[in-house]
């Protein structure tokens, strides 16, 4: 091995541009989408999509809310072909989408990439050609003149066939691919060549597209390229910006931000960041970006499970649970902090105010999920995080302080297993802990009835290690005349009560501290439909727990 690989690779020089102001934009709308899953995404799989996925998706990318989408290289293959036609003569394409179709510059894919829109309402055809110096020199074995004038016969080709099917209203879309690894001034010469062969007007706009074909620097690099970019256009009016970053470095999402910051005014990308390598930029997470910061972005990402699920079905490629936004774990807390603050989030948090939950970027319910899984518990978890999940799922409103006690169980059964408790975990922990045992002391029944003095006398009906004994206690309460009965068994520290369920199958939870005669404090909970017997119920409880270490 070389002993410094490093050394192998060469530093990218940044273009100058010591006035550069996109610092200073803020994103204010959302740029033009284009979706590139069924070509550029598609042209990265494994197995690339058949006609029943391709289909899928487009129905799929219409309904989120695209009004670009390119469809296929339909020179590649005839599956690419016939989808277009499918899309064109079954009428799928709604009135106010665009379809655009790639291909390179070469009058037999130009021809039939033409052929293959024939009969479409709108059309983008969209040409590229790469133009950097290691792909003219490796790839095309060519000079700068030699790519240059690639762009300009295509681009006159396209102007040929497209002008030979003129009931379409068709667009010009010209790539210099490898645009981000080109000498900035080449870039602009052949863009500016191509878009004065092609003459765009404002009400006829083209548009240019400047990719990261490869992600070759920091996204402000890329950022100063645009702008220098969007200055230094010829017909500037007449042009739509766009741009297409990939993820080799991991910063497509920043890059294109601040491309759109720098005047780009298309973005290209996929769903979940599909595509060649690393992936094009993500389109999911720029979207719900905006969305986070008070902007929509005219895309519907409402359900983004389902749009999950369709993408992995025609992919065949996972999303990763950690996927920003859309991942299986991306709203789901373990640690014990963060499980606090969001159950404390979530508690105070008005449905009329700006969302302020702390760890949650946006609310899970504006992409369909619900709150379920957003505390899950494992040895990492803490007291707010095991009561949030027995309170969502199972109605119990524990007191702080028997929050404190019951986590400990919990730690116990995780540091035992080592793995995720689930809520039925808690649950069953709980009921065991808590409501299950009957021994040494167990109720049967009770009557009240007033005191002699004032307040109120109880009788009850009680076994305590298998012996019936009937106990006698008078107090301002039922509770505290059945404690007295108790004869100094149990001092009541804290008492908390709700009611569990709704309408005629509610029930009431008691949760009684108590003190034992040896000094120690703890729990019990009592549950039955009356709220009486559920307090006497709690006090057993305790006992039971009490009596067992
Ligand atoms: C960055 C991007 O994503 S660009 C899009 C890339 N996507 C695809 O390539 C998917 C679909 N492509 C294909 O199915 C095939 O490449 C086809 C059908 C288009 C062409 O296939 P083939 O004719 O067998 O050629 P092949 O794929 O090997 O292309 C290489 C040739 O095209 C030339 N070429 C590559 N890009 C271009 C271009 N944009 N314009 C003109 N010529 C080009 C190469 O220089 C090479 O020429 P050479 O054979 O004279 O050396
Ligand atoms: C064709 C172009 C836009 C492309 O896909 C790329 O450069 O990545």
């Amino acid at each position: 091995m070389h002993p410094n690989p490093a050394s192998k690779y060469r530093a990218f020089s940044p273009i100058a541009l010591p006035d550069r102001t996109w610092p200073n934009q803020r994103i204010s709308h959302p740029p033009v989408w284009m979706s590139t899953d069924l070509r550029d995404g598609n042209q990265s799989l494994i197995e690339p999509m058949n006609g029943e996925k391709k289909l899928r998706m487009f129905k799929m990318l219409v309904e989120i809310g695209f009004k670009e989408i390119e469809v296929a290289f339909p020179s590649a293959s005839q599956t690419d072909y016939d989808f277009v036609r499918k899309l064109i003569e079954e009428r799928h394409v709604p009135d106010d989408v665009t379809i655009e179709v790639l291909t390179q510059s070469r009058e037999d894919l130009i021809k039939r990439s033409v052929e293959s829109l024939v009969g479409s309402r709108r059309a983008i055809v969209h040409l590229y050609n790469p133009i950097a110096p290691a792909w003219r020199r490796i790839v095309f074995d060519t000079d700068r003149e030699g790519v240059k004038q690639l762009a300009l016969a295509g681009t006159r080709l396209v102007r040929k066939y497209t002008g030979q099917y003129p009931e379409t209203d068709w667009v010009y879309q010209y790539s210099p691919e490898t645009f981000s690894a080109t000498e900035p001034e080449f870039a602009l010469e052949v863009c500016n060549a191509v878009i004065e062969l092609w003459q765009p007007t404002p009400e006829r706009k083209m548009i240019i597209n400047l990719p990261a074909t490869v992600e070759m620097s920091t996204p402000n690099t890329y950022a100063d390229q645009i702008e220098w970019m969007s200055r230094n256009l010829a017909r500037r009016d007449s042009v739509i910006l766009s741009v297409h970053p990939h993820n080799d470095r991991g910063t497509a999402v920043a890059a294109a931000e601040l491309a759109v910051m720098a005047g780009a005014d298309r973005v290209e990308g996929c769903l979940f960041g599909n595509g060649e390598r690393t992936g094009n930029v993500d389109l999911v997470t720029l979207g719900l970006n905006l969305y986070s910061q008070g902007v929509h972005p005219g895309l519907d990402f409402s359900q983004i499970d389902t749009i999950r699920e369709v993408v992995e079905h025609c992919n065949q490629l996972p999303v990763h649970p950690r996927h920003p936004y859309a991942g299986d774990l991306v709203y789901t807390a373990f640690s014990g902090s963060h499980q606090d603050a969001i159950k404390k989030g979530l508690a105070k948090q008005k449905a009329d105010e700006f969302w302020d939950v702390p760890y949650l970027p946006i609310d899970p319910a504006d992409v369909g999920r619900t709150y379920d899984a957003v505390i899950r518990v494992n040895s990492q978890s803490g007291k707010g995080g095991v009561a949030f999940v027995l309170q969502q799922e199972y109605g119990f409103e524990m007191p702080r302080r028997m929050q404190i006690e019951f986590s400990r169980a919990i730690q116990r059964v995780s540091d035992e297993t080592g793995r995720e408790i689930t809520s039925a975990d808690i649950h069953e922990v709980f009921t065991q802990e808590y409501l299950r045992a009957v021994e040494p002391w167990t109720y049967y029944a009770h009557h009240l009835h007033s005191a002699k003095a004032g307040g109120v006398a109880i009788t009850a009906d009680i076994a305590l290690a298998g012996q019936r004994v009937q106990l006698h206690g008078e107090g301002k309460g039922p509770l505290e005349a059945f404690v007295r009965a108790l004869d100094g068994k149990a001092h009541i520290v804290e008492y908390h009560e709700h009611s569990l369920g709704k309408g005629e199958d509610a029930r009431a939870a008691c949760y009684v501290e108590l003190r034992v005669p040896d000094g120690r404090t703890l729990y019990g909970v009592g549950v039955d439909s009356d709220i009486v017997t559920a307090a006497i119920k709690a006090v057993l409880s305790g006992l039971n727990r009490a009596a067992k270490v």
